[in-house]
Protein backbone atom coordinates (compact mmCIF):
# COMPACT_ATOMS: atom_id res chain seq x y z
CA UNK A 1 0.00 0.00 0.00
CA UNK A 2 1.89 3.49 -1.31
CA UNK A 3 -1.67 5.36 -0.09
CA UNK A 4 -1.72 7.08 -2.75
CA UNK A 5 -4.56 5.32 -4.03
CA UNK A 6 -7.73 5.95 -5.76
CA UNK A 7 -9.34 7.61 -2.14
CA UNK A 8 -6.24 10.16 -1.51
CA UNK A 9 -4.94 11.29 -5.17
CA UNK A 10 -3.38 14.54 -3.88
CA UNK A 11 -2.25 17.59 -6.01
CA UNK A 12 0.49 18.95 -7.32
CA UNK A 13 2.65 21.20 -9.75
CA UNK A 14 4.54 19.23 -12.24
CA UNK A 15 6.40 19.49 -15.19
CA UNK A 16 8.96 17.23 -17.51
CA UNK A 17 12.00 18.49 -19.16
CA UNK A 18 11.36 21.33 -21.52
CA UNK A 19 7.94 21.25 -20.54
CA UNK A 20 5.84 23.94 -18.83
CA UNK A 21 4.27 23.82 -15.26
CA UNK A 22 1.22 21.67 -15.31
CA UNK A 23 -1.58 20.30 -12.68
CA UNK A 24 -1.16 16.22 -11.80
CA UNK A 25 -2.42 14.44 -9.32
CA UNK A 26 -0.20 11.68 -7.82
CA UNK A 27 -1.02 7.63 -8.33
CA UNK A 28 1.07 5.09 -6.88
CA UNK A 29 4.65 6.02 -7.60
CA UNK A 30 3.36 8.47 -11.26
CA UNK A 31 1.55 11.53 -11.65
CA UNK A 32 -1.95 11.84 -13.92
CA UNK A 33 -1.80 14.93 -16.13
CA UNK A 34 -4.83 17.15 -15.57
CA UNK A 35 -4.20 20.09 -17.72
CA UNK A 36 -6.22 18.33 -21.01
CA UNK A 37 -9.17 18.52 -18.67
CA UNK A 38 -9.16 22.15 -18.66
CA UNK A 39 -10.78 24.78 -17.16
CA UNK A 40 -9.61 25.54 -13.55
CA UNK A 41 -7.02 22.11 -14.56
CA UNK A 42 -5.75 24.55 -17.12
CA UNK A 43 -3.40 26.67 -14.68
CA UNK A 44 0.13 26.59 -13.73
CA UNK A 45 -0.61 26.16 -10.03
CA UNK A 46 -3.48 25.21 -7.73
CA UNK A 47 -4.17 28.78 -6.94
CA UNK A 48 -7.23 28.63 -9.30
CA UNK A 49 -8.75 25.50 -8.32
CA UNK A 50 -8.14 26.37 -4.63
CA UNK A 51 -9.95 29.65 -4.37
CA UNK A 52 -13.36 28.49 -6.49
CA UNK A 53 -14.65 27.12 -3.15
CA UNK A 54 -16.25 24.22 -1.87
CA UNK A 55 -18.46 22.95 -4.45
CA UNK A 56 -16.17 23.21 -6.98
CA UNK A 57 -13.39 21.13 -5.09
CA UNK A 58 -16.32 18.24 -4.31
CA UNK A 59 -16.45 18.53 -8.66
CA UNK A 60 -13.04 18.73 -9.33
CA UNK A 61 -12.45 15.94 -7.16
CA UNK A 62 -15.10 13.99 -9.10
CA UNK A 63 -13.84 14.98 -12.68
CA UNK A 64 -10.25 13.58 -11.31
CA UNK A 65 -11.75 10.31 -10.20
CA UNK A 66 -13.65 9.49 -13.76
CA UNK A 67 -10.04 10.63 -15.25
CA UNK A 68 -8.08 8.26 -13.45
CA UNK A 69 -10.70 5.33 -13.02
CA UNK A 70 -10.49 5.98 -17.39
CA UNK A 71 -6.99 4.36 -17.38
CA UNK A 72 -5.32 7.69 -19.00
CA UNK A 73 -1.35 7.37 -19.54
CA UNK A 74 0.90 8.25 -16.39
CA UNK A 75 4.03 9.28 -15.80
CA UNK A 76 6.25 8.22 -13.57
CA UNK A 77 7.89 10.28 -10.82
CA UNK A 78 11.00 9.98 -11.59
CA UNK A 79 10.58 11.53 -14.70
CA UNK A 80 9.12 14.66 -13.46
CA UNK A 81 9.87 17.95 -11.78
CA UNK A 82 7.54 18.67 -8.80
CA UNK A 83 7.34 22.66 -7.91
CA UNK A 84 5.65 24.61 -5.13
CA UNK A 85 1.93 23.29 -5.87
CA UNK A 86 0.30 26.87 -5.38
CA UNK A 87 1.82 30.43 -4.93
CA UNK A 88 2.10 31.19 -1.38
CA UNK A 89 0.34 34.36 -0.04
CA UNK A 90 1.29 34.74 3.99
CA UNK A 91 2.66 32.28 5.96
CA UNK A 92 1.82 31.78 9.50
CA UNK A 93 3.03 29.54 12.37
CA UNK A 94 0.90 28.19 15.50
CA UNK A 95 2.49 26.76 18.77
CA UNK A 96 0.07 24.54 19.70
CA UNK A 97 1.63 21.41 20.69
CA UNK A 98 1.74 21.03 24.12
CA UNK A 99 4.77 18.57 24.71
CA UNK A 100 6.94 20.83 22.24
CA UNK A 101 6.08 24.36 24.09
CA UNK A 102 7.38 22.19 27.47
CA UNK A 103 9.90 20.76 26.16
CA UNK A 104 11.14 24.35 24.57
CA UNK A 105 10.50 26.03 27.89
CA UNK A 106 12.72 23.50 29.96
CA UNK A 107 15.32 23.71 27.77
CA UNK A 108 15.64 27.14 26.79
CA UNK A 109 13.90 28.86 30.13
CA UNK A 110 14.65 26.34 32.90
CA UNK A 111 13.94 29.56 35.23
CA UNK A 112 10.38 30.09 33.97
CA UNK A 113 7.21 28.50 34.38
CA UNK A 114 6.58 25.69 31.63
CA UNK A 115 3.43 27.52 29.44
CA UNK A 116 3.28 30.84 29.23
CA UNK A 117 0.06 31.72 31.18
CA UNK A 118 -2.01 32.50 27.77
CA UNK A 119 -0.74 29.15 26.29
CA UNK A 120 -4.29 27.17 26.73
CA UNK A 121 -6.52 30.33 26.38
CA UNK A 122 -5.57 30.82 22.88
CA UNK A 123 -3.56 29.44 20.00
CA UNK A 124 0.09 31.27 19.94
CA UNK A 125 1.34 32.23 16.74
CA UNK A 126 3.84 34.53 14.65
CA UNK A 127 4.07 35.92 10.79
CA UNK A 128 6.14 34.01 9.40
CA UNK A 129 7.99 34.50 5.66
CA UNK A 130 6.37 33.47 2.27
CA UNK A 131 8.68 34.22 0.01
CA UNK A 132 11.35 31.26 1.35
CA UNK A 133 8.48 28.84 1.25
CA UNK A 134 10.22 26.30 -0.92
CA UNK A 135 9.19 23.05 -2.18
CA UNK A 136 10.80 19.50 -0.55
CA UNK A 137 14.37 18.96 -2.24
CA UNK A 138 15.45 22.20 -2.32
CA UNK A 139 18.87 22.85 -1.01
CA UNK A 140 18.93 24.65 2.72
CA UNK A 141 21.25 27.25 2.47
CA UNK A 142 23.13 27.26 6.19
CA UNK A 143 22.20 30.93 7.69
CA UNK A 144 25.16 33.47 9.24
CA UNK A 145 23.97 35.71 11.57
CA UNK A 146 24.50 37.45 15.08
CA UNK A 147 24.37 34.23 17.25
CA UNK A 148 25.65 36.23 20.08
CA UNK A 149 26.90 39.11 20.99
CA UNK A 150 29.34 40.22 19.36
CA UNK A 151 29.36 37.32 17.29
CA UNK A 152 28.40 36.51 13.82
CA UNK A 153 28.60 33.81 11.28
CA UNK A 154 27.26 30.42 9.90
CA UNK A 155 24.70 28.78 12.40
CA UNK A 156 25.79 25.99 14.81
CA UNK A 157 22.64 25.29 16.07
CA UNK A 158 21.09 24.10 12.42
CA UNK A 159 17.45 22.46 13.51
CA UNK A 160 14.17 21.29 11.97
CA UNK A 161 10.26 21.25 13.19
CA UNK A 162 8.32 18.39 11.84
CA UNK A 163 5.10 20.70 11.42
CA UNK A 164 1.14 20.50 9.51
CA UNK A 165 0.51 22.97 6.99
CA UNK A 166 -2.62 23.86 6.30
CA UNK A 167 -3.29 25.82 3.03
CA UNK A 168 -6.04 28.45 2.72
CA UNK A 169 -8.66 28.30 -0.54
CA UNK A 170 -11.33 30.81 -0.18
CA UNK A 171 -10.31 34.02 1.42
CA UNK A 172 -12.30 35.12 4.39
CA UNK A 173 -11.70 37.11 7.65
CA UNK A 174 -13.91 36.59 11.15
CA UNK A 175 -13.85 32.37 10.26
CA UNK A 176 -15.71 30.99 12.74
CA UNK A 177 -14.33 27.41 13.78
CA UNK A 178 -17.38 25.84 11.68
CA UNK A 179 -16.75 27.16 8.66
CA UNK A 180 -12.94 25.89 9.05
CA UNK A 181 -13.65 22.91 6.10
CA UNK A 182 -15.16 26.11 3.30
CA UNK A 183 -11.75 27.74 3.59
CA UNK A 184 -9.03 25.31 3.86
CA UNK A 185 -8.74 23.22 0.63
CA UNK A 186 -6.17 20.78 1.70
CA UNK A 187 -2.63 19.84 3.65
CA UNK A 188 0.91 19.80 3.50
CA UNK A 189 3.53 18.45 5.50
CA UNK A 190 6.45 21.18 6.99
CA UNK A 191 9.67 21.99 8.01
CA UNK A 192 10.14 25.09 9.65
CA UNK A 193 14.25 25.13 9.36
CA UNK A 194 15.44 27.21 12.71
CA UNK A 195 18.73 28.76 13.19
CA UNK A 196 18.38 28.00 17.38
CA UNK A 197 21.71 30.49 18.26
CA UNK A 198 20.20 33.40 16.01
CA UNK A 199 16.70 32.77 17.26
CA UNK A 200 17.86 32.61 20.79
CA UNK A 201 19.54 35.93 20.96
CA UNK A 202 17.03 38.22 18.90
CA UNK A 203 13.74 36.67 20.23
CA UNK A 204 12.77 38.78 22.97
CA UNK A 205 10.57 40.41 23.33
CA UNK A 206 8.95 40.30 19.73
CA UNK A 207 9.66 36.44 18.83
CA UNK A 208 11.31 34.67 15.71
CA UNK A 209 12.99 37.10 12.91
CA UNK A 210 15.90 36.03 11.20
CA UNK A 211 16.67 32.51 13.10
CA UNK A 212 13.11 31.20 11.15
CA UNK A 213 13.13 33.21 7.95
CA UNK A 214 15.80 31.54 5.99
CA UNK A 215 13.53 28.75 4.57
CA UNK A 216 10.75 26.73 5.26
CA UNK A 217 10.12 23.94 3.43
CA UNK A 218 6.58 22.62 2.06
CA UNK A 219 5.69 18.84 0.69
CA UNK A 220 4.93 18.62 -3.11
CA UNK A 221 1.38 16.78 -3.04
CA UNK A 222 -1.60 18.84 -1.11
CA UNK A 223 -3.79 16.70 -0.01
CA UNK A 224 -7.67 17.45 -0.05
CA UNK A 225 -9.35 18.33 3.27
CA UNK A 226 -11.97 16.30 2.40
CA UNK A 227 -9.85 12.80 1.88
CA UNK A 228 -9.40 13.01 5.57
CA UNK A 229 -11.02 11.35 8.76
CA UNK A 230 -11.54 13.82 11.50
CA UNK A 231 -11.07 12.60 14.97
CA UNK A 232 -12.46 13.97 18.29
CA UNK A 233 -10.25 16.95 18.89
CA UNK A 234 -8.45 16.76 22.69
CA UNK A 235 -9.94 17.94 25.63
CA UNK A 236 -9.50 21.54 26.22
CA UNK A 237 -9.22 23.20 29.98
CA UNK A 238 -10.30 25.62 30.56
CA UNK A 239 -12.69 25.79 28.36
CA UNK A 240 -12.19 28.01 25.15
CA UNK A 241 -13.77 31.35 24.65
CA UNK A 242 -16.76 31.33 22.32
CA UNK A 243 -15.15 32.36 19.36
CA UNK A 244 -12.96 29.40 19.92
CA UNK A 245 -15.78 26.57 19.83
CA UNK A 246 -16.91 23.75 18.74
CA UNK A 247 -13.20 22.94 18.32
CA UNK A 248 -13.97 21.18 15.11
CA UNK A 249 -11.90 18.55 13.62
CA UNK A 250 -8.72 17.24 14.45
CA UNK A 251 -6.66 14.39 12.47
CA UNK A 252 -5.10 11.45 13.26
CA UNK A 253 -1.98 11.84 11.07
CA UNK A 254 1.01 10.00 11.90
CA UNK A 255 4.78 11.74 11.23
CA UNK A 256 8.17 10.60 10.91
CA UNK A 257 11.25 12.13 10.95
CA UNK A 258 14.86 10.40 9.46
CA UNK A 259 18.07 11.93 10.04
CA UNK A 260 20.86 10.96 7.04
CA UNK A 261 18.00 7.91 6.90
CA UNK A 262 18.36 6.98 10.36
CA UNK A 263 14.46 6.86 11.72
CA UNK A 264 14.67 9.19 15.03
CA UNK A 265 11.36 10.65 15.48
CA UNK A 266 7.48 9.49 15.36
CA UNK A 267 5.52 12.75 16.02
CA UNK A 268 1.57 12.24 16.15
CA UNK A 269 -0.50 14.88 15.14
CA UNK A 270 -3.43 13.84 17.44
CA UNK A 271 -2.00 15.36 19.99
CA UNK A 272 -2.17 18.85 18.98
CA UNK A 273 -4.03 21.07 21.32
CA UNK A 274 -5.11 23.28 19.48
CA UNK A 275 -7.31 22.20 16.19
CA UNK A 276 -6.78 23.58 12.12
CA UNK A 277 -9.76 25.37 12.89
CA UNK A 278 -9.46 27.39 15.89
CA UNK A 279 -6.22 28.66 14.54
CA UNK A 280 -7.64 29.64 11.60
CA UNK A 281 -10.60 31.59 13.81
CA UNK A 282 -8.00 33.15 16.25
CA UNK A 283 -6.09 34.27 13.04
CA UNK A 284 -8.97 36.14 11.79
CA UNK A 285 -10.67 37.03 14.95
CA UNK A 286 -9.51 40.56 14.86
CA UNK A 287 -10.58 41.23 11.43
CA UNK A 288 -7.62 40.21 9.65
CA UNK A 289 -8.21 38.36 6.12
CA UNK A 290 -7.03 35.48 4.99
CA UNK A 291 -6.55 34.91 0.99
CA UNK A 292 -5.89 32.18 -1.66
CA UNK A 293 -2.36 30.57 -1.09
CA UNK A 294 -2.20 31.36 2.88
CA UNK A 295 -0.32 28.85 4.56
CA UNK A 296 -0.25 28.24 8.47
CA UNK A 297 1.69 25.33 10.27
CA UNK A 298 0.78 23.71 13.26
CA UNK A 299 3.45 24.37 15.20
CA UNK A 300 6.06 21.82 16.03
CA UNK A 301 4.28 18.41 16.60
CA UNK A 302 5.69 16.56 19.21
CA UNK A 303 3.99 13.91 21.45
CA UNK A 304 4.64 13.53 25.39
CA UNK A 305 6.88 10.26 24.89
CA UNK A 306 10.71 10.46 23.84
CA UNK A 307 10.48 8.96 20.29
CA UNK A 308 7.67 11.33 19.68
CA UNK A 309 9.43 14.76 19.44
CA UNK A 310 9.35 16.91 16.28
CA UNK A 311 12.66 19.21 16.34
CA UNK A 312 16.29 18.62 17.02
CA UNK A 313 16.51 20.76 19.65
CA UNK A 314 14.29 18.52 22.11
CA UNK A 315 15.84 15.25 20.64
CA UNK A 316 18.97 16.18 21.61
CA UNK A 317 18.33 18.60 24.18
CA UNK A 318 19.87 21.44 22.50
CA UNK A 319 22.57 19.39 21.36
CA UNK A 320 24.00 18.59 24.67
CA UNK A 321 22.76 14.74 24.43
CA UNK A 322 23.51 14.04 20.70
CA UNK A 323 22.02 11.03 19.00
CA UNK A 324 24.01 8.53 17.18
CA UNK A 325 22.75 7.58 13.10
CA UNK A 326 22.90 4.35 11.61
CA UNK A 327 26.49 4.90 10.65
CA UNK A 328 27.66 5.17 13.73
CA UNK A 329 28.34 9.15 13.82
CA UNK A 330 26.89 11.40 16.19
CA UNK A 331 24.73 14.53 15.96
CA UNK A 332 23.93 17.17 18.30
CA UNK A 333 22.66 19.92 15.35
CA UNK A 334 22.81 19.43 11.57
CA UNK A 335 26.01 19.40 9.38
CA UNK A 336 26.50 20.37 6.26
CA UNK A 337 25.48 17.53 4.28
CA UNK A 338 22.93 16.22 5.98
CA UNK A 339 19.67 15.40 4.59
CA UNK A 340 15.93 15.33 6.74
CA UNK A 341 13.11 14.08 5.41
CA UNK A 342 9.77 14.21 7.09
CA UNK A 343 6.89 11.70 5.98
CA UNK A 344 3.45 11.51 7.00
CA UNK A 345 0.46 9.56 6.21
CA UNK A 346 -3.13 8.79 8.15
CA UNK A 347 -3.06 6.33 11.06
CA UNK A 348 -4.40 3.68 9.15
CA UNK A 349 -1.60 4.51 6.10
CA UNK A 350 -4.34 4.91 3.61
CA UNK A 351 -3.60 8.29 3.01
CA UNK A 352 -0.23 9.05 2.48
CA UNK A 353 1.15 13.06 2.94
CA UNK A 354 4.03 11.57 1.34
CA UNK A 355 6.95 13.82 2.55
CA UNK A 356 9.13 17.29 2.64
CA UNK A 357 13.02 16.63 2.52
CA UNK A 358 16.04 18.69 2.52
CA UNK A 359 19.82 18.40 2.35
CA UNK A 360 21.68 21.19 4.02
CA UNK A 361 24.04 22.83 1.82
CA UNK A 362 26.28 24.23 3.76
O1 LIG B 1 9.62 28.27 22.89
C1 LIG B 1 10.43 28.86 22.17
O2 LIG B 1 11.17 29.75 22.60
C2 LIG B 1 10.57 28.54 20.77
C3 LIG B 1 9.70 27.79 20.11
C4 LIG B 1 9.86 27.52 18.70
O3 LIG B 1 10.88 27.82 18.09
C5 LIG B 1 8.77 26.82 18.03
C6 LIG B 1 8.08 27.56 16.92
O4 LIG B 1 8.55 27.99 15.87
C7 LIG B 1 6.64 27.37 16.98
C8 LIG B 1 6.35 25.92 16.75
O5 LIG B 1 6.75 25.42 15.69
O6 LIG B 1 5.74 25.27 17.61
CA1 LIG C 1 7.69 26.32 13.87
MG1 LIG D 1 10.72 28.61 9.04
Amino acid sequence: MTGFGIDNLPYGVFSVPRGERRLGVRLGNDVVDLSGLGGLFAAPSLNPLMAAGRREWTAAREAVIDHVMAGPPTIPLHDVTLHLPFEVADYTDFYSSEAHAVNTARILRPSSPELPPQWRHLPIGYHGRSSTVVVSGTPIRRPSGQLDSGVYGPTRRLDIEAEVGFVVGVPGRLIPTGSFEDHVFGVVLVNDWSARDIQAWEYRPLGPFLGKSFATSVSPWVVPLSVLTPVAPPRQDPQPLDYLRPAGPAYDLRLSISWNETPVSSPPFATMYWTAAQQLAHLTSNGASVRTGDLYASGTVSGPERGQVGSFLELTSNGAAPVTLADGSRRGYLRDGDRVEISGSSADGKIALGSVLGTVAG
